[in-house]
């Protein structure tokens, strides 16, 4: 048994002389992208035009997959880095730090592919796999912005790292980071140079930043237009076309389900009133599947407005919707609905005088309320989590339970007669905060026959 080394005058050594030192080999060709030195902040990483030198196995390149196969095996091959052929028909395969044994390289040479020759020695600057150098988007954007960074000659640093962002949403070509990156005033010093590395990074065409969704009543989205000319979007969901500019108009993800299942109520020859329509989030699955005859449409936002105009548009539905552009509150509208949509949170509770002078006087009919519920409240001895199974139903109920009495009163006041208020449905769409969840429920107003 010999150990190979490719000094000619090198003599056969024993296993136990495998602790030679270690010799190095210098790719000529450094990798485009020479970004070897994995600097492990957040798991990612980073580009630096600094030496490294990876552990590797030498042998001849007639045993060498015998060799990769059973370095892969026992996992210490390096999957980041190419094996490199060296003069002289052999092949260095780099190997995971400290893992290589002598038990190993016996192994090697007398079990995986006898009669071949091994010495350990170290890759300087070797060239990154195909699957390593296949990287994640928020690698890319990583590597991008430090290069870009060091171009301004500016220093990377962890607040930098630590201030990329995490999370975007993608709207088509438009990505939208979340509120959280591109705080730090460094950035700025980078000007736009900065937004079309970030854009580019992350195949995206425009580029904003989310901020938080204002409480000013339109519940505007607070989203800041960082590249590209304009912010308007298009989503496609349930077969349904929506465009809006997400700069002017939130959009609400979360309401999924809520959408979908409004999609599959029945709601053929009836007549829908949707007090706070926003760009069409109810509104249209109410034309478009739900098979309801027409929708009064309220809103007083300008810019979703004009967004719930282009959806009817391109949904074909605008024949059957009437938008009431303004307050609600002052809708002169009564007497006309099968069903009412109340979907504002916190709270519809604004809506409810108008959602009840609305309602058909004769037949009634199904107002959707939506309400953030505080769930507030434990049991000693309960955990946080105890609290989501016991008194989060409860504490739905009592707010159902008040709003049906207020909304009979109501309707009494409105009519004059007796109405009977009746819970159909109440489910939770989403949680809020720990304690807060939004709700809908489905209820059911009749008015009493008078005796
Ligand atoms: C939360 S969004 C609702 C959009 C849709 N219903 C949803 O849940 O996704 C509320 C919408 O109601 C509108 N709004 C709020 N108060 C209003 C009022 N008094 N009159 C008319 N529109 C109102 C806001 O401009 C906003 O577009």
């Amino acid at each position: 048994m010999t150990f190979w080394d490719s000094s000619p005058s090198c003599s056969p050594v024993r296993p136990s002389d495998i602790f030679f030192p270690l010799w190095f080999i210098n790719t000529p060709d450094r990798p485009k992208c020479s970004d070897l030195k994995t600097c492990h902040l957040l798991g990612m990483e980073l580009s630096e035009d600094r030496n490294i030198d990876v552990p590797a196995v030498l042998t001849e390149s007639c045993f060498s997959q015998r060799y990769r196969e059973h370095l892969e095996k026992v996992g210490i091959l390096d999957g980041r880095y190419r094996a490199q052929k060296l003069p002289g028909g052999t092949v260095a395969l780099p190997v995971l730090e400290n893992k290589l044994s002598v038990s190993l390289v016996v192994d090697l040479m007398e079990i995986v592919a006898p009669g071949s020759s091994c010495r350990e020695m170290l890759i300087r600057n070797p060239v990154l796999s195909k699957r390593a150098a296949v990287k994640s988007p928020a690698q890319t954007l990583r590597n991008n912005v430090y290069k870009l960074l060091e171009s301004h000659g500016l220093t990377w640093g962890r607040d930098l790292e630590c201030d990329l962002p995490r999370s975007w949403q993608r709207h088509g070509d438009l990505v939208v980071l979340s509120e959280d990156c591109f705080r730090d005033p460094v950035w700025g010093q980078l000007g736009n140079e900065l937004w079309v590395s970030v854009a580019s990074s992350l195949g995206a065409g425009r580029l904003a930043k989310q901020g938080r969704v204002m409480d000013d009543g339109v519940r505007s989205p607070n989203v800041t237009l960082l590249l590209g000319e304009n912010g308007w979007v298009e989503h496609v969901d349930n077969g349904i076309r929506y465009t809006f500019d997400i700069t002017k108009c939130m959009f609400s993800a979360g309401n999924i389900t809520e959408k979908q299942r409004v999609a599959s109520l029945s709601c053929h020859g009836e007549v829908v009133v949707d007090l706070y329509s926003g760009i069409g989030y109810f509104t249209l699955p109410y034309l478009v599947h739900a098979g309801a005859s027409f929708v009064h449409a309220c809103e007083w936002n300008p810019h979703a407005v004009s967004a719930l105009k282009k959806n009817l548009v391109i949904n074909r539905v605008s024949d059957k919707c009437h938008i009431h552009e303004g307050d609600n509150r002052q809708l002169t509208l009564s007497d006309v609905a099968d069903r009412v949509n109340l979907g504002l949170i916190p709270t519809s509770e604004p809506g409810y005088p108008v959602a009840c002078r609305v309602l058909k006087k004769d037949t009634g009919g199904v107002l959707h309320i939506h309400h953030n519920v505080d769930c507030y409240g434990k049991s000693q001895g309960e955990t946080d989590k105890d609290v989501s199974q016991t008194w989060r139903k409860i504490a739905w109920r009592n707010w159902a339970e008040l709003v049906e009495k207020e909304i009979s009163a109501m309707l009494e006041q409105v009519d004059g007669k007796k109405w009977q208020t009746r819970t159909l449905r109440l489910e939770k769409i989403k949680s809020y905060a720990p304690h807060v969840d939004h709700v809908v429920l489905d209820l059911d107003c009749r008015p009493l026959p008078s005796i």
